[in-house]
Order: structure tokens, then C-alpha cells, then sequence
């Protein structure tokens, strides 16, 4: 066979492969409207001379993939997968593991079968941030007090519901293109259709109703991405209109006057953040004994007092809502059965005008056919996977060549967490072994103020201290935004940030922040657990003056450590040239 049949054969393609004339070079405007077309060329320009290939790109990251494009293409002359990677699920998790893949030199393809971006930028992080910043203004601009304190004064100020959600709608219509632009633009395959497995390399896919769309791929490794949906606690019948969860919340079809809220986690705070400033009252409904009992207990008791009592929000606590009965908006209230978590009694019924549920999220496994590979989902459906994202079987045993990332592990379930899972899952398809350190991870609330976080809470790393007996090295460290020049600029001087950290050796454990723009600020402690840079190296990072990271650096510099050696001086970083 001829070399171009060759390779015609080995991708799939009907078209005949055709050798390029060395020193072609590859356009932009083929790569973004003709991927095929450019994949072709690429390959034939690759049989031709490697050395001569070029891309018309410029320092993009479209030229280092289709670099990497040419290099896969050609080791791929010989395989027998139309893929290296195919990806089932298209949200953030599954395009970040993508866009990697891509720059590693894999061939890949990504089967959607609802809607590109998934839940993050569809139904999640996305239109949730719009609606906090459009409500946050409000709520910003009727602080007559605050804004009086620094001589401004405003007129009454009012709102649009409606161009509030369309702002929401349209960013979220923008970044789902953005997404599925930057795919095809590095030649990512888009297979619409949902994805099973039926065979350790195969996937079909189809879509309900639409015999025009489908089919069967092959791949050497695939991984599973495919996320979560609103978990809604029995008894609780989701009408869309007065009982929803954030799916339907995110619209803004109607701002209640009065809201009851189950779940006083992430999704319940930052929609008391938003419904508050838009003029409802809440009341919150949390199983547990305290509101936000999955954070820091000093960082809810600082919330409690900046975000919930100066609100119209109220709460009942240790009760779970056990039966919720829908209503008629401005007709018929709905009622919300309390029981008590501990005796199961019955206890309340209360009548509001609407219900948010934000119970948490399960995961959204259904129907992949783990059974093709003898896997099976666990009790709450998560797909079981080791720490390199590896699929494990029934038996414990690594699935080969299957991969699961994002909500769909229940690892930590948060868009950038997906993301940086399916980088090291690429990582180790490429033969390079690599683990993510979860505990690097950082988390953020975004109310106003803003809540984050990196690592254990207190308590969390005082159990495990106790635990592994190095209670007595565990140390703690806080500083107040009361103090930031910055923050008191803005008048907005209510926030804390404490460190955990290991008095011994420096270690940074966590790092706890509220306050203003607490969600950027928590980088460098992530960044820091990430690379385990040290108490005693931390301290000497230079903060620029004014700005609130300086409450960072108060805190890294009011850490005590035992060990005062600095492990990561670099005498030679002192001869790099500063700018003027
Ligand atoms: C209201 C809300 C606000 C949030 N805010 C934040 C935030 O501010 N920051 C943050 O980090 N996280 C936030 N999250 C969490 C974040 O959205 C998720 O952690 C993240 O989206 C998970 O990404 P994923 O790629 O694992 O899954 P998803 O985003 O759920 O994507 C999975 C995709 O797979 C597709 N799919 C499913 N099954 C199949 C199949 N069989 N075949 C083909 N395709 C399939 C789905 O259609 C979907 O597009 C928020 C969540 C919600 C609900
Ligand atoms: N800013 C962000 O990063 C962000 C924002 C929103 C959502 N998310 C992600 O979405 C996921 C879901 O968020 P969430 O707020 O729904 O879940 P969550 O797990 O954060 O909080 C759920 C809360 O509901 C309570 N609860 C559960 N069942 C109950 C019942 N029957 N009655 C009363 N209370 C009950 C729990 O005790 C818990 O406090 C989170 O895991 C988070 O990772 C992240």
C-alpha cells in the first residue's frame, strides 16, 4: 500500500490522504474551519519531511497542538484505535482533560451528549457568578450607609429581574461556545450523542429519537466524564416553578418573597447571597446542628455574623425537610414538613412561597455500561477510581485504559478540580505517573464577602493530628482584614484568614479565608501547599503595598516555627535584573 493509503487507512478517513509539499505551512483559517483538512495535511507534510513542517500560528496554543497533532498522527500510522483518548462528557472536566491530551500529542475526540460545557458553564460556576455580580451591585449600591461612609450618596435603586437572567442566560451561551471553539480549533472531535461503554476500547453513542446522529468509536484509552446532577432528598417533588433545585433557580424565572432554602452549603449560600439583595427573605432548613457545617467552624460562626444576621434570613437547624408539598405562586404557599435529624419526629411545618433544594449533588453515571469492563458504580454512584484516576473493577483491580474525572468520582466536586484531574489523568495515559494532592485544591464561596479555603478545616486536622500523634506541633495563626490598609480603604474591614500549620517542620496544612475578594486571595496558600513551600520560606515573599494579599503575608509572617532553616533559597535568584 501506498504511504498515503497507509495512513488513509490508519485515520479512518475517506478522503484520500495526500503528501504536502514540504514547507507548507498550515493557515489558521484551516485549522479552524477545516480540522479534517488540516489534519491531513498535516500528516502528509509529516511523510514528507518532520523538519519541514509549520504552523501560520504564532505562539498559540493551536500551534503546539497541531505540532503535537503531527507527531501523533505519524506514531499512529501502525495502531488500530480511531482514537488515542475519547473522552465521554463534555463539561469542564472533560475539555480541560482535552485540551491536555491535545498538547501531548494524543488524538482525541469527546462525545456530548446534552450540551457542551456541562453544568459549570451551562447550570453551575457560570451563570451562578453572573447572578452574584449583578446582585451584588444591587446590594452594593442600596448600602446607603456604606457608601455615605465615604461621602457617596445615590438616588433609590432599582432593578430588572429579567435583564439580570438574560445576563446570566447569554454568558453562559458565550462561554459554551468559546468552549466548543477552542476544541475544534486543536482538532478535537465533537461526537454528539450519549456515550456507552461496549467493550474496553469501544463506545457507542447515540442520542433518543435521532437516527441521523451516532455510531461506534474505538480508542486506546477512555475516560469518564460525565458529572452530576441536583440531588433531591425523597419526599421532595420538584415542580420547577415554587419547589426547585439551582438548575431552574439559575433562570431567575421570579424572585420569591419568601424563600425557604434546604442546605446551608455552597449552592444555598450563594443563592441567599443573591435573593437577599434582590429583596427576599430566606430562611435556611440544614440537617446539621449549625449552618455551613461543611466549613471551618470559626470561618461559619464569622459567616453567620457577616452573611446570615444582618440579612433577612432566618433558619431552623438539626431538622431535615422531610415532605414538601408544592404551590400555586401569589395562590397557594408550600409547605415544608420539618423532622427532627435526631428523634424523627416531626416537628414544624412551615409555608413559604418557594423551596430551594440544595442537598448536595449525585453523580450522573447512568447508564455508561460499566458492566462491559466488569466495573460497577458504588451505593451512591460514583465510579470507584485509585488516586491516578484509574477505574477500578469490582474486585478492586485497575480497569485498564479507563479513566474517571470530575463530579462522576465524587472526589471533590468542583469545576476546577475536574479540570486539573483530567490533566493528570492525560498525565499518566502518556506514561508519566502522576497524583493531584486533593488537599492543594482550593474551594470558594462566592457571597459577599467571599469565603475560601485550602486543606482541612481545624477540627478536620486536629482529629488527624491527634490521630498520627503530632497534636502538640499543630499550630494555628490568624490575621483580620481590620487591619489591611486596602481592605479599610474599601470599608470593608470584616474578614478573618487563619493558617493551620505544623510548628516542627513549617508545613503549611490550610489556610482559611473571609473576606473581601477572599476567593483570589487563597492562591498562594494553595500554590504553596502545592509545591510545599514552608512556613519559614513563605514569610519572605514580597507583597506589593497596598493590597489585600498582605493579609496573606501578616499571617505567613506571624507563624512561629521551630526550625528557622529556609529550604528553598536560591542565592542565585539575587542576581536577576529588576525592573526600574
Ligand atoms: C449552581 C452551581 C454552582 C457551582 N459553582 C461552582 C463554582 O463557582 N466553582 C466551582 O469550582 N464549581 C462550582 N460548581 C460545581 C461545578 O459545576 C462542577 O464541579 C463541575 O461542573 C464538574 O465538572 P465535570 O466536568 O465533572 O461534570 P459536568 O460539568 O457535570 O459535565 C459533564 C458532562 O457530561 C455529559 N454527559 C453525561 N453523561 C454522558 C454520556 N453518557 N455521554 C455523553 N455525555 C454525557 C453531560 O451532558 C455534561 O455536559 C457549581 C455547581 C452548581 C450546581
Ligand atoms: N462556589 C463553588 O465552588 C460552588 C458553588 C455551588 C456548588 N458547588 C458544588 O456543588 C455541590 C453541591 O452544592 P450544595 O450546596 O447542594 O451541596 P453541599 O454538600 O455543599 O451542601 C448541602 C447541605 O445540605 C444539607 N442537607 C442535605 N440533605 C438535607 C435535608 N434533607 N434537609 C436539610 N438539609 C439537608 C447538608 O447537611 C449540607 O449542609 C457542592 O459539592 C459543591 O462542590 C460549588
Amino acid at each position: 500500500m501506498a504511504v498515503t493509503g497507509v495512513l488513509q487507512s490508519a485515520l479512518g478517513c475517506s478522503t484520500p490522504v495526500q503528501a504536502q509539499p514540504a514547507g507548507r505551512r498550515c493557515g489558521v483559517h484551516q485549522i479552524h474551519t477545516f480540522h479534517g483538512l488540516h489534519r491531513h495535511s498535516v500528516v502528509g507534510q509529516q511523510v514528507v519531511s518532520l523538519s519541514s513542517f509549520k504552523c501560520g500560528l504564532q505562539r498559540c496554543r493551536a500551534q503546539r497542538a497541531c505540532r503535537a497533532r503531527a507527531v501523533s498522527t505519524f506514531a499512529q500510522a501502525g495502531t488500530k484505535y480511531d482514537y488515542d483518548l475519547v473522552i465521554i462528557g463534555c463539561g469542564v472536566g472533560g475539555h480541560g482533560a482535552a485540551l491536555h491530551a491535545v498538547e501531548c500529542g494524543l488524538k482525541v475526540a469527546i462525545v456530548e451528549g446534552h450540551d457542551i460545557g456541562g453544568t459549570c458553564v451551562n447550570r453551575g460556576c457560570v451563570p451562578s457568578k453572573a447572578l452574584l455580580a449583578a446582585s451584588g451591585r444591587v446590594r452594593e449600591l442600596k448600602n446607603a450607609m456604606h457608601l455615605k461612609s465615604m461621602g457617596i450618596q445615590v438616588g433609590s435603586v432599582s432593578f430588572e429581574r429579567q435583564p439580570i437572567a438574560d445576563h446570566a442566560n447569554q454568558l453562559a451561551s458565550t462561554i459554551a461556545s468559546n468552549l466548543k471553539r477552542s476544541l475544534e480549533a486543536i482538532g478535537v472531535d465533537i461526537l454528539i450523542g450519549a456515550g456507552k461503554l461496549t467493550g474496553p476500547h469501544t463506545i457507542k453513542y447515540s442520542l433518543p429519537g435521532r437516527v441521523d446522529v451516532g455510531g461506534t468509536v474505538t480508542a486506546k484509552d477512555i475516560m469518564i466524564a460525565t458529572g452530576s446532577v441536583p440531588f433531591v432528598p425523597p419526599g421532595i417533588p420538584i415542580d420547577g416553578k415554587t419547589v426547585f433545585t439551582s438548575d431552574h433557580a439559575l433562570k431567575l424565572e421570579w424572585i420569591p418573597k419568601w424563600i425557604a432554602i434546604i442546605g446551608s452549603g455552597y449552592i444555598g449560600l450563594e443563592f441567599s447571597d443573591v435573593y437577599t439583595a434582590l429583596g427576599s427573605e430566606v430562611t435556611f432548613i440544614e440537617a446539621m446542628d449549625n449552618l455551613m457545617p461543611g466549613f471551618d467552624k470559626e470561618v461559619a460562626r464569622i459567616a453567620q455574623r457577616v452573611l446570615i444576621n444582618p440579612r433577612p434570613i432566618d433558619w431552623h437547624t438539626g431538622v431535615l425537610a422531610t415532605k414538601v408539598t408544592p404551590g400555586v405562586p401569589g395562590v397557594k404557599p408550600v409547605l415544608i414538613e420539618l423532622t427532627d435529624f435526631k428523634t424523627k419526629e416531626v416537628v414544624d411545618t412551615l409555608e413559604v412561597d418557594a423551596c430551594l433544594v440544595a442537598t448536595g449533588r449525585a453523580p450522573y453515571t447512568h447508564g455508561l455500561n460499566l458492566a462491559a469492563v466488569d466495573a460497577e458504580v458504588d451505593r451512591r454512584g460514583f465510579v470507584p477510581v485509585n488516586e491516578k484516576m484509574q477505574v477500578l473493577d469490582k474486585s478492586g483491580k485497575v480497569v485498564p485504559n479507563l479513566y474517571c474525572i470530575g463530579d462522576a468520582n465524587g472526589k471533590y466536586m468542583l469545576a476546577h478540580a475536574a479540570s486539573a484531574q483530567g490533566i493528570s489523568a492525560v498525565e499518566n495515559i502518556c506514561g508519566r505517573s502522576h497524583v493531584l494532592n486533593h488537599a492543594s485544591v482550593p474551594a470558594a464561596c462566592f457571597t459577599h464577602p467571599e469565603v475560601s479555603f485550602v486543606g482541612p478545616t481545624e477540627e478536620q486536622a486536629r482529629e488527624t493530628a491527634q490521630k498520627e500523634g503530632w497534636a502538640d506541633k499543630l499550630a494555628v495563626v490568624k490575621t483580620s482584614f481590620k487591619a489591611n490598609s486596602k481592605a479599610l480603604a474599601e470599608k470593608e474591614g470584616e474578614g478573618m484568614a487563619k493558617m493551620i500549620y505544623r510548628k516542627d517542620t513549617g508545613e503549611i496544612i490550610g489556610v482559611h479565608i473571609i473576606g473581601l475578594h477572599a476567593a483570589d486571595l487563597i492562591h498562594e496558600a494553595s500554590n504553596a501547599v502545592a509545591t510545599r513551600q514552608t512556613v519559614q520560606d513563605i514569610k519572605f515573599n514580597v507583597h506589593a503595598h497596598p493590597t489585600l494579599s498582605e493579609v496573606l503575608d501578616e499571617l505567613f509572617k506571624g507563624a512561629h516555627v521551630e526550625k528557622q532553616t529556609r529550604a528553598n533559597i536560591k542565592p542565585e535568584a539575587a542576581k536577576v535584573p529588576v525592573a526600574a
